[in-house]
């Protein structure tokens, strides 16, 4: 991966009734770390990150190394940036593991796909498709017991994988969110938690130098924004990427995030360590609540809201 940081500096950007960002300017992201984008409703944070990933025209820098990524094209930040939205969009006809697939640029035509075949690991199962063509399903995740893959689909684009590299991959990653069970499940009838997790899967299985996650916990109950916070920390350092997070849990951001910047009305008011970015005066000048910010029995610095501020 990159070993690089990424730097935000003089970043403009907005919609046609009006700039957002005001010439905006992070510390350096760096590689193996997140940092928690936090602030009010309203104040820039999805703007931040769609400006970083190419989907709105912007000025300024936003520097991987030595190469400004600000006024390239989506096409071209591909390989290097992702970037997941608050939600996914309805009334898409996949199943969760194709959503994955699909996130890996290539195109699944196995319907065999969507058999839900129930093997142990290691086990292999020979079908006839409807076509008459033979398939042979095996399993190749190691925390689930229903993802069954099929060897070798007939039209999936190869590309720098192989097949079953990219079957491997896509569920690896709903397992490492713990949603292997899921991978046969049309999207559509997936919960809102679900649906993150998968979308979030299809975030990681990139592996891309700068990771854009927006508010990637929202729908989560309390195991499984541990779960995805843990993941997101361990995946950052494992490789190296940058990762960027928009969070409304201040308390997940004490615990996970490497650096915070606080974001209000297009700019930062505050950034840095989270200690530093998160304090009772941060608070109240962001949030206009009064709130401590106290280590809890185990040392962990948390958030306590006593109020609005007068
Ligand atoms: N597509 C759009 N067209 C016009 N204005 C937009 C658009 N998207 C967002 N805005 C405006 O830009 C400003 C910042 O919105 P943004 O979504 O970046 O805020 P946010 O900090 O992510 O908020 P939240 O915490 O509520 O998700 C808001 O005033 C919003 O109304």
């Amino acid at each position: 991966m990159s070993g690089q940081s990424l730097t935000v500096s003089n970043l403009s950007a907005g919609y046609a009734r009006g700039e957002v960002l005001k010439s905006l300017s992070l510390p350096p992201c760096l590689s193996g770390t997140v940092t928690a984008i936090i602030g009010p409703n309203a104040a820039g944070k999805t703007t931040l990150l769609r400006a970083i990933a190419g989907l709105l025209p912007a000025r300024g820098e936003a520097r991987l190394g030595e190469r400004n990524l600000v006024g390239l094209r989506p096409a071209d930040l591909a390989g290097v940036v992702t970037y997941m939205p608050q939600a996914l969009p309805h009334g898409v006809a996949l199943t969760a593991i194709e959503a994955v697939v699909t996130a890996l640029r290539v195109v699944p035509s196995e319907r065999g796909l969507r058999a839900c075949l129930k093997m142990r690991q290691g086990e292999a199962k020979t079908v006839i498709s409807r076509t008459g063509a033979q398939r042979t399903f095996r399993f190749v995740s190691t925390g689930s017991a229903e993802i069954a893959v099929c060897s070798p689909p007939s039209r999936i684009y190869k590309q720098a994988l192989s097949e079953a590299e990219i079957e491997a991959k896509a569920a690896a990653a709903l397992d490492r969110l713990d949603v292997g069970h899921l991978a046969l499940r049309q999207l559509d009838e997936l919960s809102g938690g679900q649906r993150q997790l998968v979308s979030l899967a299809q975030a990681i299985v990139r592996r891309p130098a700068i990771l854009l996650l927006d508010e990637p916990t929202s729908a989560l109950d309390p195991r499984h924004q541990i779960d995805v916070m843990s993941a997101i920390h361990e995946i950052a350092a494992e490789d190296g990427m940058i990762v960027l997070v928009v969070l409304h849990d201040l308390n997940l951001a004490l615990r996970w995030a490497a650096s915070v910047a606080l974001l209000v009305d297009g700019g930062i008011l505050a950034a840095g360590a989270p200690q530093q970015a998160i304090t009772p005066q941060t608070l109240e000048r962001a949030y206009r609540i009064r709130a401590r910010v106290e280590p809890c029995s185990q040392g962990r610095l948390q958030v306590i809201y006593d109020g609005k501020a007068g």
